[in-house]
Protein backbone atom coordinates (compact mmCIF):
# COMPACT_ATOMS: atom_id res chain seq x y z
CA UNK A 1 0.00 0.00 0.00
CA UNK A 2 1.42 3.14 -0.95
CA UNK A 3 0.11 6.90 -0.20
CA UNK A 4 -3.16 7.66 -1.94
CA UNK A 5 -4.23 11.35 -2.74
CA UNK A 6 -3.38 13.92 0.12
CA UNK A 7 -7.07 14.67 1.96
CA UNK A 8 -8.17 13.94 5.28
CA UNK A 9 -9.89 10.70 5.39
CA UNK A 10 -11.91 12.16 8.44
CA UNK A 11 -13.41 15.03 6.91
CA UNK A 12 -17.11 15.46 6.75
CA UNK A 13 -17.35 12.09 8.47
CA UNK A 14 -18.34 11.51 11.53
CA UNK A 15 -15.29 13.28 13.28
CA UNK A 16 -16.65 13.50 17.09
CA UNK A 17 -14.93 10.81 19.61
CA UNK A 18 -17.92 8.87 21.32
CA UNK A 19 -16.58 9.19 24.60
CA UNK A 20 -16.71 5.86 26.40
CA UNK A 21 -15.73 4.01 29.50
CA UNK A 22 -12.16 3.92 30.46
CA UNK A 23 -10.88 0.43 31.24
CA UNK A 24 -8.33 1.29 34.03
CA UNK A 25 -10.20 -1.01 36.67
CA UNK A 26 -9.75 -3.78 34.34
CA UNK A 27 -5.93 -3.38 32.73
CA UNK A 28 -3.99 -1.46 35.79
CA UNK A 29 -3.86 -4.30 38.06
CA UNK A 30 -2.02 -6.17 34.96
CA UNK A 31 0.08 -3.90 34.22
CA UNK A 32 0.85 -3.88 38.21
CA UNK A 33 1.53 -7.50 37.32
CA UNK A 34 4.32 -7.22 34.71
CA UNK A 35 6.39 -4.50 36.71
CA UNK A 36 9.72 -6.10 38.10
CA UNK A 37 10.10 -6.47 41.99
CA UNK A 38 13.52 -4.25 43.06
CA UNK A 39 15.71 -6.88 45.00
CA UNK A 40 19.68 -7.18 45.30
CA UNK A 41 19.53 -10.37 43.83
CA UNK A 42 19.92 -8.33 40.18
CA UNK A 43 22.36 -7.38 38.07
CA UNK A 44 22.52 -4.08 36.07
CA UNK A 45 21.16 -4.33 32.64
CA UNK A 46 18.21 -7.20 34.50
CA UNK A 47 15.28 -4.69 33.94
CA UNK A 48 15.74 -2.94 30.36
CA UNK A 49 18.51 -1.60 28.13
CA UNK A 50 16.51 0.27 25.92
CA UNK A 51 17.43 1.60 22.42
CA UNK A 52 16.14 4.36 20.74
CA UNK A 53 16.58 5.27 17.58
CA UNK A 54 16.21 8.98 16.51
CA UNK A 55 17.90 12.45 16.96
CA UNK A 56 19.40 14.62 14.03
CA UNK A 57 20.48 18.18 13.51
CA UNK A 58 17.09 19.46 14.13
CA UNK A 59 15.65 17.41 16.85
CA UNK A 60 17.31 16.37 19.32
CA UNK A 61 14.65 16.74 22.08
CA UNK A 62 12.45 13.86 21.32
CA UNK A 63 15.33 10.69 21.38
CA UNK A 64 16.19 12.18 24.64
CA UNK A 65 12.87 12.63 26.16
CA UNK A 66 11.69 9.46 25.27
CA UNK A 67 15.27 7.63 26.51
CA UNK A 68 15.31 9.64 29.60
CA UNK A 69 11.83 8.31 30.34
CA UNK A 70 12.66 4.99 29.48
CA UNK A 71 15.18 5.46 32.64
CA UNK A 72 12.89 6.72 34.78
CA UNK A 73 10.37 4.37 34.40
CA UNK A 74 13.03 1.48 35.24
CA UNK A 75 15.16 0.51 32.86
CA UNK A 76 18.85 -0.04 33.94
CA UNK A 77 20.22 1.47 30.78
CA UNK A 78 18.96 3.30 27.63
CA UNK A 79 20.83 3.97 24.60
CA UNK A 80 20.37 6.58 21.88
CA UNK A 81 21.37 6.04 17.97
CA UNK A 82 21.18 9.50 16.11
CA UNK A 83 23.49 11.39 13.30
CA UNK A 84 26.57 12.91 15.11
CA UNK A 85 26.17 16.60 15.43
CA UNK A 86 22.96 15.46 17.44
CA UNK A 87 25.08 13.24 19.64
CA UNK A 88 26.86 15.64 21.33
CA UNK A 89 23.88 17.83 21.73
CA UNK A 90 22.20 14.97 24.11
CA UNK A 91 25.17 13.75 25.52
CA UNK A 92 25.45 17.02 26.82
CA UNK A 93 21.63 16.99 28.08
CA UNK A 94 22.43 13.95 30.33
CA UNK A 95 25.43 11.65 31.37
CA UNK A 96 22.86 9.11 32.26
CA UNK A 97 22.27 8.21 28.62
CA UNK A 98 24.85 6.26 26.34
CA UNK A 99 25.03 7.99 23.13
CA UNK A 100 26.16 6.30 19.94
CA UNK A 101 26.36 8.94 16.88
CA UNK A 102 26.32 6.19 14.19
CA UNK A 103 23.24 7.36 12.33
CA UNK A 104 24.64 8.84 9.36
CA UNK A 105 27.33 6.71 9.24
CA UNK A 106 28.47 4.85 6.05
CA UNK A 107 28.49 1.43 8.09
CA UNK A 108 25.07 2.79 10.37
CA UNK A 109 23.53 -0.79 10.14
CA UNK A 110 26.26 -2.45 11.26
CA UNK A 111 26.64 -0.44 14.12
CA UNK A 112 23.38 -0.74 15.54
CA UNK A 113 23.14 -4.22 14.62
CA UNK A 114 25.71 -4.98 17.25
CA UNK A 115 24.04 -3.77 19.60
CA UNK A 116 20.71 -5.55 18.64
CA UNK A 117 21.96 -8.50 20.90
CA UNK A 118 21.96 -6.40 24.47
CA UNK A 119 18.95 -4.76 23.65
CA UNK A 120 15.53 -5.90 25.43
CA UNK A 121 13.06 -2.99 23.84
CA UNK A 122 13.77 -0.77 20.57
CA UNK A 123 11.92 2.50 20.05
CA UNK A 124 12.40 3.87 16.63
CA UNK A 125 11.22 7.41 15.49
CA UNK A 126 11.42 10.09 17.90
CA UNK A 127 13.27 12.88 16.30
CA UNK A 128 14.53 10.51 13.08
CA UNK A 129 13.66 12.68 10.34
CA UNK A 130 12.60 10.76 7.47
CA UNK A 131 15.70 8.22 6.72
CA UNK A 132 13.94 5.16 4.82
CA UNK A 133 16.60 2.47 3.71
CA UNK A 134 18.28 2.38 6.85
CA UNK A 135 15.00 2.01 9.03
CA UNK A 136 14.10 -0.90 7.18
CA UNK A 137 16.90 -3.51 7.83
CA UNK A 138 16.93 -2.17 11.26
CA UNK A 139 13.44 -3.36 11.78
CA UNK A 140 14.14 -6.41 10.06
CA UNK A 141 16.80 -7.27 11.98
CA UNK A 142 15.18 -6.70 15.03
CA UNK A 143 12.81 -8.59 14.18
CA UNK A 144 14.49 -11.55 13.33
CA UNK A 145 15.54 -10.90 17.22
CA UNK A 146 12.28 -10.84 18.42
CA UNK A 147 12.65 -7.80 20.38
CA UNK A 148 9.94 -5.58 21.30
CA UNK A 149 9.29 -2.29 18.92
CA UNK A 150 8.14 0.47 19.65
CA UNK A 151 7.12 2.87 16.02
CA UNK A 152 6.56 6.70 16.84
CA UNK A 153 6.66 9.64 14.55
CA UNK A 154 9.39 9.56 11.44
CA UNK A 155 9.21 5.85 12.21
CA UNK A 156 5.83 5.96 11.35
CA UNK A 157 6.62 7.47 8.18
CA UNK A 158 8.30 4.57 6.80
CA UNK A 159 5.31 2.25 7.95
CA UNK A 160 3.26 4.16 5.92
CA UNK A 161 5.66 3.85 2.72
CA UNK A 162 5.75 0.02 3.48
CA UNK A 163 3.49 -1.36 6.05
CA UNK A 164 4.99 -4.85 5.60
CA UNK A 165 7.98 -3.49 7.60
CA UNK A 166 6.09 -4.42 10.48
CA UNK A 167 2.55 -5.98 9.57
CA UNK A 168 2.13 -9.12 11.51
CA UNK A 169 4.91 -8.51 14.19
CA UNK A 170 3.20 -9.04 17.66
CA UNK A 171 5.99 -7.61 19.42
CA UNK A 172 5.48 -4.34 17.13
CA UNK A 173 3.27 -1.04 18.76
CA UNK A 174 2.76 2.29 16.28
CA UNK A 175 1.87 5.21 18.38
CA UNK A 176 0.42 7.61 15.99
CA UNK A 177 -0.65 11.25 17.05
CA UNK A 178 -3.81 12.18 15.21
CA UNK A 179 -1.58 13.63 11.62
CA UNK A 180 0.46 10.22 11.65
CA UNK A 181 -2.81 8.24 12.12
CA UNK A 182 -4.59 9.72 8.89
CA UNK A 183 -1.48 9.17 6.98
CA UNK A 184 -1.64 5.65 7.97
CA UNK A 185 -4.86 5.15 7.39
CA UNK A 186 -4.74 6.78 4.09
CA UNK A 187 -2.15 4.44 3.27
CA UNK A 188 -4.06 1.20 3.86
CA UNK A 189 -7.66 0.84 1.57
CA UNK A 190 -10.37 1.26 4.06
CA UNK A 191 -13.44 2.77 4.87
CA UNK A 192 -14.56 3.70 8.38
CA UNK A 193 -16.47 6.93 9.56
CA UNK A 194 -15.48 6.60 13.14
CA UNK A 195 -11.93 6.50 15.18
CA UNK A 196 -12.31 3.35 17.34
CA UNK A 197 -13.38 1.14 14.09
CA UNK A 198 -10.90 2.39 12.21
CA UNK A 199 -8.65 2.26 14.42
CA UNK A 200 -9.51 -1.56 14.68
CA UNK A 201 -9.45 -2.04 10.98
CA UNK A 202 -6.13 -0.59 10.69
CA UNK A 203 -5.04 -3.19 13.44
CA UNK A 204 -6.62 -6.07 11.54
CA UNK A 205 -5.02 -4.93 8.23
CA UNK A 206 -1.53 -4.05 10.20
CA UNK A 207 -1.91 -8.09 10.82
CA UNK A 208 -3.37 -7.79 14.17
CA UNK A 209 -0.59 -5.09 15.11
CA UNK A 210 -1.14 -3.38 18.67
CA UNK A 211 -2.20 0.37 17.41
CA UNK A 212 -2.17 3.51 20.19
CA UNK A 213 -4.37 5.81 18.56
CA UNK A 214 -2.99 9.05 20.90
CA UNK A 215 -5.79 11.99 21.67
CA UNK A 216 -8.53 13.12 24.30
CA UNK A 217 -9.01 9.72 24.75
CA UNK A 218 -6.30 7.05 23.74
CA UNK A 219 -7.64 4.12 21.70
CA UNK A 220 -5.69 0.69 22.13
CA UNK A 221 -6.62 -2.35 20.16
CA UNK A 222 -4.77 -5.33 18.42
CA UNK A 223 -7.78 -5.73 16.36
CA UNK A 224 -10.18 -7.85 18.47
CA UNK A 225 -11.28 -5.28 21.01
CA UNK A 226 -10.52 -1.29 21.55
CA UNK A 227 -9.82 -0.42 24.59
CA UNK A 228 -9.73 2.99 25.72
CA UNK A 229 -7.75 4.91 28.26
CA UNK A 230 -8.63 8.33 29.19
CA UNK A 231 -7.30 9.05 32.68
CA UNK A 232 -7.58 12.63 33.03
CA UNK A 233 -4.63 14.84 32.04
CA UNK A 234 -4.87 18.15 31.26
CA UNK A 235 -5.13 20.90 28.56
CA UNK A 236 -1.91 21.51 28.03
CA UNK A 237 -0.27 19.87 24.52
CA UNK A 238 3.38 20.62 24.57
CA UNK A 239 5.53 19.19 22.37
CA UNK A 240 7.54 16.14 23.87
CA UNK A 241 4.45 14.16 25.63
CA UNK A 242 4.83 11.72 23.11
CA UNK A 243 8.26 10.90 23.08
CA UNK A 244 7.93 10.23 27.28
CA UNK A 245 5.12 7.58 26.28
CA UNK A 246 7.00 5.92 23.90
CA UNK A 247 10.04 5.63 25.39
CA UNK A 248 8.05 4.20 28.73
CA UNK A 249 6.46 1.87 26.40
CA UNK A 250 9.46 0.40 25.24
CA UNK A 251 10.68 -0.55 28.91
CA UNK A 252 6.91 -1.60 29.55
CA UNK A 253 7.02 -3.65 26.52
CA UNK A 254 9.83 -5.53 27.67
CA UNK A 255 8.60 -6.14 31.06
CA UNK A 256 5.30 -7.45 29.42
CA UNK A 257 6.53 -9.67 27.23
CA UNK A 258 9.45 -11.01 29.54
CA UNK A 259 5.93 -11.40 32.19
CA UNK A 260 4.07 -12.93 29.64
CA UNK A 261 6.94 -15.78 29.03
CA UNK A 262 6.35 -16.45 32.27
CA UNK A 263 3.46 -17.21 32.35
CA UNK A 264 2.06 -14.16 34.67
CA UNK A 265 -0.23 -12.49 32.08
CA UNK A 266 -2.62 -14.99 30.68
CA UNK A 267 -5.59 -13.23 29.53
CA UNK A 268 -4.56 -10.02 27.95
CA UNK A 269 -1.85 -9.68 24.74
CA UNK A 270 0.98 -8.29 26.44
CA UNK A 271 1.83 -5.76 23.55
CA UNK A 272 -1.88 -4.21 25.01
CA UNK A 273 -1.16 -4.28 28.34
CA UNK A 274 2.17 -2.41 27.91
CA UNK A 275 0.82 0.34 25.41
CA UNK A 276 -2.33 1.09 28.29
CA UNK A 277 0.22 1.10 31.28
CA UNK A 278 2.33 3.84 28.92
CA UNK A 279 -0.85 5.82 28.21
CA UNK A 280 -1.53 5.96 31.88
CA UNK A 281 1.42 6.87 32.92
CA UNK A 282 1.77 9.54 30.53
CA UNK A 283 -1.27 11.04 31.11
CA UNK A 284 -0.97 10.62 34.91
CA UNK A 285 2.11 12.74 34.88
CA UNK A 286 0.70 15.53 32.41
CA UNK A 287 -1.83 15.96 35.14
CA UNK A 288 0.48 16.47 37.93
CA UNK A 289 2.54 18.38 36.26
CA UNK A 290 -0.23 20.69 35.23
CA UNK A 291 -1.37 21.06 39.02
CA UNK A 292 2.51 22.70 39.27
CA UNK A 293 3.03 24.68 36.57
CA UNK A 294 0.13 25.25 34.48
CA UNK A 295 0.23 26.66 31.27
CA UNK A 296 4.05 26.83 31.58
CA UNK A 297 3.85 22.66 31.87
CA UNK A 298 6.67 21.77 29.82
CA UNK A 299 7.79 17.68 28.72
CA UNK A 300 10.78 17.76 31.36
CA UNK A 301 8.49 18.76 34.14
CA UNK A 302 6.04 15.68 33.33
CA UNK A 303 9.50 13.66 32.79
CA UNK A 304 9.78 15.12 36.72
CA UNK A 305 6.84 13.06 37.77
CA UNK A 306 7.39 10.29 36.41
CA UNK A 307 8.69 8.73 39.67
CA UNK A 308 5.55 9.20 41.78
CA UNK A 309 2.90 8.88 38.65
CA UNK A 310 4.27 5.12 38.66
CA UNK A 311 4.06 4.97 42.01
CA UNK A 312 0.90 6.18 42.51
CA UNK A 313 -0.64 4.01 39.45
CA UNK A 314 1.48 0.65 39.54
CA UNK A 315 2.98 0.41 43.03
CA UNK A 316 0.03 1.10 44.93
N1 LIG B 1 11.85 18.78 21.23
C1 LIG B 1 11.88 17.97 20.17
O1 LIG B 1 12.94 17.65 19.63
C2 LIG B 1 10.60 17.42 19.64
C3 LIG B 1 10.65 16.80 18.41
N2 LIG B 1 9.58 16.17 17.87
C4 LIG B 1 9.81 15.47 16.60
O2 LIG B 1 9.37 16.26 15.53
C5 LIG B 1 9.19 15.43 14.39
C6 LIG B 1 7.85 15.72 13.74
O3 LIG B 1 6.79 15.43 14.65
P1 LIG B 1 5.35 16.10 14.51
O4 LIG B 1 4.47 15.50 15.54
O5 LIG B 1 5.47 17.57 14.47
O6 LIG B 1 4.99 15.59 13.05
P2 LIG B 1 3.69 15.52 12.20
O7 LIG B 1 4.22 15.63 10.83
O8 LIG B 1 2.88 14.36 12.53
O9 LIG B 1 2.84 16.78 12.57
C7 LIG B 1 2.66 17.75 11.61
C8 LIG B 1 1.78 18.80 12.16
O10 LIG B 1 0.53 18.26 12.56
C9 LIG B 1 0.08 18.88 13.73
N3 LIG B 1 -0.78 18.02 14.54
C10 LIG B 1 -0.40 17.09 15.45
N4 LIG B 1 -1.44 16.51 16.05
C11 LIG B 1 -2.54 17.10 15.50
C12 LIG B 1 -3.94 16.93 15.71
N5 LIG B 1 -4.43 16.07 16.62
N6 LIG B 1 -4.79 17.67 14.95
C13 LIG B 1 -4.32 18.54 14.06
N7 LIG B 1 -3.00 18.75 13.83
C14 LIG B 1 -2.12 18.04 14.54
C15 LIG B 1 1.35 19.23 14.49
O11 LIG B 1 1.15 20.38 15.28
C16 LIG B 1 2.34 19.50 13.36
O12 LIG B 1 2.43 20.85 13.07
C17 LIG B 1 9.31 13.99 14.91
O13 LIG B 1 10.60 13.49 14.67
C18 LIG B 1 9.12 14.16 16.39
O14 LIG B 1 9.68 13.11 17.14
C19 LIG B 1 8.31 16.07 18.59
O15 LIG B 1 8.35 14.80 19.24
C20 LIG B 1 8.12 17.19 19.60
C21 LIG B 1 9.35 17.49 20.44
N1 LIG C 1 -6.69 16.09 24.08
C1 LIG C 1 -5.98 15.37 24.93
N2 LIG C 1 -6.38 15.21 26.22
C2 LIG C 1 -5.67 14.48 27.11
N3 LIG C 1 -4.52 13.85 26.79
C3 LIG C 1 -4.08 13.93 25.55
C4 LIG C 1 -4.77 14.69 24.54
N4 LIG C 1 -4.07 14.61 23.39
C5 LIG C 1 -3.00 13.84 23.66
N5 LIG C 1 -2.99 13.44 24.94
C6 LIG C 1 -1.99 12.58 25.61
O1 LIG C 1 -0.69 13.06 25.35
C7 LIG C 1 0.18 12.00 25.02
C8 LIG C 1 0.91 12.35 23.73
O2 LIG C 1 -0.01 12.49 22.69
P1 LIG C 1 0.19 13.55 21.54
O3 LIG C 1 -0.97 13.46 20.64
O4 LIG C 1 0.55 14.87 22.15
O5 LIG C 1 1.49 12.93 20.86
P2 LIG C 1 2.50 13.57 19.81
O6 LIG C 1 1.80 14.54 18.93
O7 LIG C 1 3.18 12.44 19.16
O8 LIG C 1 3.51 14.33 20.77
P3 LIG C 1 5.03 14.81 20.46
O9 LIG C 1 5.01 16.28 20.55
O10 LIG C 1 5.86 14.22 21.55
O11 LIG C 1 5.41 14.27 19.13
C9 LIG C 1 -0.67 10.74 24.89
O12 LIG C 1 -0.37 9.88 25.98
C10 LIG C 1 -2.09 11.22 25.02
O13 LIG C 1 -2.79 10.41 25.90
MG1 LIG D 1 5.10 12.44 18.27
Amino acid sequence: GSLGPRRNAFAGRGTRRRKVKGMEDDILPLVKNIVPPLTSKKHKGQDGRIGIIGGCQDYTGAPYFAAISALKVGADLSHVFCTKDAAVVIKSYSPELIVHPVLDSPNAVEEIEKWLPRLHGLVVGPGLGREDLLLKTVIEKSKARDIPIVIDADGLWLVTQQPSVIQGYQKGILTPNFMEFTRLYEALPMDSSDYQRSVMQLSVAMGNLTLVLKGEQDFITDGSKVYSCNLEGSGRRCGGQGDLLSGSMGVLAHWAHAASTAGMIRSMNPSVVAAFGACSLTRQCNSQAFQRHGRSTTTSDMIQEISSAFKKLFES
